[in-house]
């Protein structure tokens, strides 16, 4: 197989760290080369260096033996590199069509509409990849929307194809999707840069993998010869535990009430007429397939959205009207599922954002002055106690790799010492050990005797913590399910509305 990519001694650093330390690494035609590494690690950093991003300090990059020397994106796209991010950068109101050609053709992209479409039906023929040319973007699924991505490399004719965490915002049945575009590609000969967090993933479609440590690769090895657990321990330098051990416990009062709650959202009921309770001492977790109305219930429990019938209790209260700061103060924490959007303030300080919730009040504040010194106290000894790397409280959260944001998330609500931890989605895109942290948090708060709502996409992550299971479908509570009984075949059929033992 001819080496497409041959990346030699690429050095890059930031003020403090060294994100990339003598990275070497190569990928063949027709190959899958996943690249694993823990947060932090320097996938990022490399990837946006390959596509003109960032300029290294050291080192040499080559595409089909000619030396690259990129000092912009635009640079990279024309040479044959294309690369999918995590967010997309597509514009809703657009088609797929001319969100494809966007940027590729002069003049408007309105002007040749008809022959865009067929165009676009030929690529997506070409690549084996169904989409509707015509439809409009903001309507299609987040697994639709990435095929626009990846059409719209080729288009540029791309040469190399660079996937970043493609799994992270996926359905379940989006992922298998994804999976067959991949082995599709890789058949027609084209190499794909994959990287990911889930090994399970990596071990399923990857021939090799790269594995980063500490900014530097640590081994290249053939998928086949290594077990997930192998890959764990060389990325983490030391044994990770794959599994969570969760002790039985009674659980106590219930803590939350939620009763008949309707939400609506975009003139429609998003939750419709949702009844549960989250007791002391339990992890109850939510299951459901992106968009059936997860994200406007917690919405409504933290107090961002508007209930439109029902009554949440809090504690005994009714908090249905109460305001999102009366519930944190009466002790509900909360971390959102998107950490860029709800979850940090990007341009703030790690400090700033550690005291986002509480700066107004002692210690942080006095007579309605910053107490700084406390601040960075604080801050230092939650970067501490929740591994936040680089240890440096006075980075911007922009520059932290995405899990260490996610940490500084989580340190901020587990610290306020809550009744109540809602937790969404709280191990996106996290590596393997920082996902074993977080899981033992919830458990700890479990055994404090602490009610934890726990709403994730992945089920193994919802079955190997929740006490009890409540599966979300259009708006409706499916069932309840006990957490040590429920199977994958179970939730999976309660997830698209399948009830068999209503069914009989
Ligand atoms: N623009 C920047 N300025 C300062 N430091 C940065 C910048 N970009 C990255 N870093 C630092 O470089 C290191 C590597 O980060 P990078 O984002 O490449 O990691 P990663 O392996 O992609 O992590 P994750 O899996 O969490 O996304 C981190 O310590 C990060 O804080």
């Amino acid at each position: 197989m001819r080496t497409c990519l041959e990346v030699r001694d690429i050095t890059k650093s930031f003020p403090g760290v060294i994100a990339n330390d003598h990275v070497n690494f190569s990928v063949s035609d027709g190959e899958i080369h996943a690249i694993l590494g823990e947060n932090g690690a320097g996938k990022s950093t490399l990837m946006k260096i390959i596509y003109g991003l960032y300029k290294p300090d050291s080192g040499s990059i080559k595409l089909y033996d000619q030396e690259l020397n990129f000092t912009s994106p635009r640079q990279a796209i024309q040479a044959g590199i294309g690369m999918v991010h995590q967010h997309f950068m597509l514009i809703p109101a657009l088609t797929v069509a001319e969100n494809i050609v966007l940027g590729g053709e002069p003049g408007n992209i309105r002007y040749r509409r008809r022959e865009n479409i067929e165009m676009v039906r030929d690529l997506a023929k070409q690549y084996h990849m169904d989409i509707d040319p015509s439809a409009k973007v903001g309507d299609l699924t987040v697994g639709l929307q990435q095929r626009v991505e990846i059409l719209k490399v080729f288009y540029r004719k791309a040469k190399l194809l660079i996937l970043d965490e493609p799994t992270a915002m996926l359905t379940p049945q989006e992922v298998e999707e994804l999976i067959l575009v991949m082995e599709r590609l890789r058949s027609q000969g084209i190499p794909i840069i994959f990287i990911s967090h889930k090994l399970d993933e990596v071990k399923r479609i990857s021939d090799r993998v790269t594995v980063m440590r500490a900014g530097k690769t640590v081994n290249t090895v053939e998928t086949k010869s290594a077990s997930a657990q192998d890959l764990a321990n060389m990325m983490v330098g030391r044994e990770v535990v794959l599994h969570v051990s969760k002790p039985p416990q009674e659980p106590g009062e219930p803590i939350l009430k939620v009763e008949d709650v309707v939400v609506s959202a975009d003139r429609s009921d998003k939750v419709k007429g949702v009844s549960f309770q989250v007791h002391r001492g339990e992890i109850f977790g939510l299951a459901g397939i992106d968009g059936n109305g997860q994200s406007e219930l917690i919405e409504a429990i933290t107090g961002l959205m508007p209930c439109k019938e029902g009554k949440i209790e809090f504690l005994g209260k009714d908090i249905t009207h109460s305001t999102v700061r009366q519930r944190t103060k009466e002790g509900i924490a909360y971390i959102p599922q998107d950490r860029h959007l709800d979850g940090l303030v990007l341009d703030f300080e790690l400090t700033e954002n550690f005291v986002l919730r509480d700066f107004s009040a002692e210690p942080y504040s006095h007579l309605g002055q910053l107490n700084k010194k406390s601040i960075e106290e604080y801050s230092t000894r939650l970067s501490e106690a929740f591994d936040v790397r680089p240890r440096r409280i006075h980075a911007l959260a922009r520059n932290l790799s995405g899990g260490n944001q996610q940490k500084v998330i989580l340190a901020r609500e587990v610290s306020r010492n809550p009744e109540l931890l809602i937790a969404a989605q709280p191990t996106r895109g996290l590596d393997v050990g920082a996902i074993q942290f977080i899981h033992n948090k919830l458990l700890e708060l479990r055994a404090q005797g602490k009610g934890v709502l726990l709403v994730s996409l992945e089920l193994d992550e919802i079955m190997a913590l929740s006490d009890r299971i409540g599966v979300i479908h259009d708006g409706k509570l499916m069932a309840i399910v006990p957490g040590g009984e429920a199977t994958r075949e179970q939730l999976g059929l309660l997830m698209t509305g399948v009830d068999m033992e209503k069914e009989g």
